[in-house]
């Protein structure tokens, strides 16, 4: 589903990395891990083709890095879906058109809408609350929406930049479950992550991103994983 090889990547002075090659199959989980600065987000914007590498390169999908043109990246990003801190919520529309909205401006049929939304919504728990305004939504009931817009498009790939980041444990370990329940549905997920109560709760491939590499690392219980 995704593969690196032989990936280098400089940014500024920064070799963040240094000829990295990764697979990740189709229905993984993986959490990605490594201290600040070590290139976490800058692996996701590789795979969304918002970075090119210098060498190498990067397939996602039937998408690869050395043959995609800048007009195919929208058709790429349609197949993923997105989870960023600062992808925020409207606040002034719905939770019913704040999901919808990723369709319309795909050019999605008004009753396709509907129902994908409503399953979409039912799948996150919060088929109840269509009709709230976001702020009107705890900080978890908020995050399930921007899940459940990420999920509405029906991506084969879902990516999250620390989408537990401002939440309660308990409210992360809840949303950390819906996303493997997702993942469980035959999404692909890559999730990075500084919490390593939830990795402990809900064990997954981890990868590490250090000094330019990517490694696997196991994740040993009563044992903090080195950063
Ligand atoms: N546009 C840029 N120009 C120069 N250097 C950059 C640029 N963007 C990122 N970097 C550097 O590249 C390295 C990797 O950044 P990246 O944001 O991927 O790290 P990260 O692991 O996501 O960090 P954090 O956990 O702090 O968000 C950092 O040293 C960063 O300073």
């Amino acid at each position: 589903m995704i593969t690196l090889s032989d990936v280098s990547l400089q940014l500024g002075r920064n070799q963040v990395f240094d000829h990295v090659d990764l697979q990740i199959e189709r229905g993984e989980l993986v959490y990605i891990v490594g201290g600040s600065g070590a290139g976490k987000s800058s692996l996701l914007r590789m795979l969304y083709m918002d970075l090119q590498p210098d060498s190498g390169s990067v397939q996602v999908g039937e998408f690869n890095s050395t043959l995609i043109k800048r007009s195919e990246i929208p058709y790429l990003r349609r197949h993923l879906g997105i989870v960023f801190q600062d992808f925020k919520l409207f606040d002034d529309r719905s939770v019913f058109e704040n999901v919808a909205f990723v369709l319309e401006v795909t050019g999605v049929k008004r009753k396709l809408i509907a129902k994908k939304v409503s399953d979409a919504l039912s799948e996150v728990g919060l088929s109840q609350k269509r009709n709230e305004l976001p702020v009107h939504l705890s900080g978890g009931e908020q995050q399930r929406v921007v899940i459940a817009r990420a999920i509405v498009s029906e991506p084969y790939v879902l990516l999250a930049d620390e989408p537990t980041g401002n939440l309660d444990p308990d409210v992360a370990v809840e949303i950390m479950s819906l996303i493997k329940k997702i993942n469980l549905r035959g999404i692909t997920v890559l999730t990075v992550t500084h919490d390593y109560n939830l990795v402990k709760k809900i064990p997954a491939r981890i990868l590490q991103i250090k000094d330019g590499k990517i490694f696997d690392v196991q994740f040993k219980k009563n044992e903090p994983v080195k950063r």
